[in-house]
């Protein structure tokens, strides 16, 4: 109770009065429930079912909640070493159940896909933030999803990319070469972040509403980044108490947390999607919206939908490049073989590689791959939330858990992958379909588990993709990525070992890297 009492004690001063009354229902219902969940528990178990283990202490009330840490991913590695493939966690009111084994989420997530396709209830995000449950990322798998879904699969299909985004891709990528090198000679070394976000802001605002953001200085740049921060801290855990812990509805009230929300929504969020949608339908060339008004949608679902797509396509990128660039300081050898890979291909033809040249490029492929396997770029994906009750491997998954993927657990999971801890781009030199082929292949045949599974698997891997490798290429095809040196010649190698857990993504810790033009460019 410790935390949750620290939790309240930060409710605005202005209902300093109400704090007793709160602790006083908190601690009753804290007691009502352990007992519940006592006498439910016994109930509950079904004959001849195994029971799905649970590490560590669960706590009266709040369960494992607080048990987590600062570094999640890690806590939940060790716990998976601990107990095993599968186990669950109590989070208040919700169980949580959580896989790191491939085979395991296959038959959860594919085998058992339509009991498993729906997404976790959050106030936020299901009441404001998808309108009650339009657009296509986070709301439950309803006919009306499975539409939006059908949508978005074909505005973002391959053919679609490479018929009209391989140039706004390019372009953004050499951009990003160019201010990388820019800014590390005038700051001696660049925290990448802010660059990265301009250019995955720019890819998916340049694809989706044809329009690009001139600097990070940018006034609009800087208002529709707030309002996507803004966003992602509202679809946070911390915001959604009142849905693990009833007791904090009573908060919410009396914060007027819900009025927030709408009015973010309302007042924030609203006026720039139709604003951005508005200048889409009026800009020259493709954008999604555009290609969105072949299908019947309402002006909200298309608002919702476009925000999902900014959402799922801007933060996954840029975070994705963050590690490639940091893990290309921290391996030098490795970076200098994909250089050498891509000078050789420049040599042969004279020109520089595109994504359809990608099998002359094993060594580039395998190691985008092998950078994503070795620093996911999410902890947990996306949740997935079970229909109903349903058996996997003679465990009972009930109906309404949380069905969550230990991304970090999964991709150093030894029975898949050989040598786990170890930085290894050779290990995808024996498959280099594209990610999306093997996401959508035999389990036993994907490379990384980053995009999710089954009927909610990302729609954008194909594109992801195009942007990781054209923006690898052209980084690599101008400049080496070298640590940042003191006036003593000392090196600061970038820390890869730690994740930031930022929203859904696992970001590294902050780092600065030198960006050095390449004696004989081959970029320009
Ligand atoms: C490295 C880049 C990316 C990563 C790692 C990533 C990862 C993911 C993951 C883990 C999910 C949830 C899958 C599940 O529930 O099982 C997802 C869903 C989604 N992603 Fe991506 N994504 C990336 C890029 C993109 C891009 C470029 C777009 C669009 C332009 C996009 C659009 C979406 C959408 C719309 C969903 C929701 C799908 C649904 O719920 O039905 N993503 N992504």
């Amino acid at each position: 109770m410790e935390k949750v009492n620290s939790f309240i004690n930060s409710v605005p001063q202005r209902f300093e009065r109400e704090k007793s009354t709160i602790l006083s229902i908190a601690a009753a219902t804290a007691l009502l429930y352990t007992a519940y969940k006592i006498v439910n528990k016994s109930s509950k178990k079904t004959l001849g079912l195994k029971e799905i283990p649970s590490p560590g202490f669960s706590f009266p009330y709040v369960g494992h909640m607080f048990s987590l840490g600062s570094s999640p991913g890690k806590r939940i590695a060790q716990w998976h070493k601990e107990v095993g493939h599968i186990f669950k966690l109590d989070m208040g009111i919700q169980t949580w159940i959580l896989i790191d084994d491939p085979l395991l989420a296959h038959k959860v997530f594919v085998t058992h896909g339509v009991g498993s396709s729906d997404r976790p209830h959050s106030t936020f995000v299901y009441e404001y933030y998808s309108c009650k449950g339009k657009g296509v990322g986070f709301c439950p798998a309803t006919k009306q999803w499975k539409v939006a879904r059908g949508a978005v699969q074909n505005i973002i299909a391959p053919k679609v990319v490479d018929a009209h985004y391989l140039e706004p891709i390019k372009t953004e990528a050499i951009a990003l070469a160019e201010r990388f090198i820019k800014y590390s000679r005038l700051e001696s070394g660049v925290d990448p972040t802010k660059h990265l976000h301009l250019n995955s802001m720019n890819l998916i605002f340049k694809v989706g509403f044809g329009k690009v953001f001139s600097s990070v200085e940018d006034p609009d740049f800087i208002s529709i980044s707030a309002m996507i921060k803004k966003t992602a801290s509202l679809a946070g855990m911390t915001h959604d108490l009142s849905n693990f812990l009833p007791i904090f509805t009573v908060v919410d009230y009396c914060t007027g947390a819900r009025a927030t929300m709408k009015n973010f929504i309302e007042k924030e969020r609203d006026p720039i999607y139709k604003r951005l949608i508005k200048e889409a339908l009026e800009s020259d060339g493709a954008n999604f919206v555009k290609a969105l008004q072949e299908f019947d949608f309402d002006e909200e679902n298309q608002l919702v939908l476009m925000s999902d797509l900014v959402n799922g396509g801007s933060d996954t990128v840029s975070v994705t490049l963050g590690w490639i660039f940091a893990i290309m300081c921290y391996y030098p050898l490795a970076q200098k073989k994909a250089a050498d890979e891509i000078d050789a291909f420049v040599y042969q033809y004279k020109r520089h590689p595109e994504f359809a040249d990608r099998d002359e490029l094993p060594y580039c492929v395998s190691m985008l791959k092998e950078c994503m396997r070795f620093r996911p770029t999410t902890s947990f994906a996306i949740p997935h939330s079970a229909r109903d009750d349903f058996v996997v491997d003679g465990y009972l998954i009930p109906k309404g858990a949380t069905l969550v993927t230990s991304m970090e657990s999964m991709h150093q999971n030894p029975e898949v992958y050989a040598e786990p801890l170890r930085f290894y781009p050779e290990r995808f030199l024996n498959n280099l379909k594209t990610m999306d082929a093997a996401a959508k292949g035999k389990s036993e045949g994907r490379d990384h588990f980053n995009f999710g599974w089954g009927r909610r698997m990302c729609p954008g891997i194909y594109m992801a993709e195009v942007e990781l490798f054209t923006t690898f290429i052209h980084v690599i095809l101008r400049c080496t990525i070298e640590p940042v040196r003191d006036i003593d010649g000392k090196e600061y190698v970038p820390n890869i070992e730690n994740a930031v857990l930022s929203g859904l993504t696992s970001l590294p810790a902050p780092h600065k890297l030198n960006f050095i033009e390449r004696i004989q460019s081959l970029g320009k």
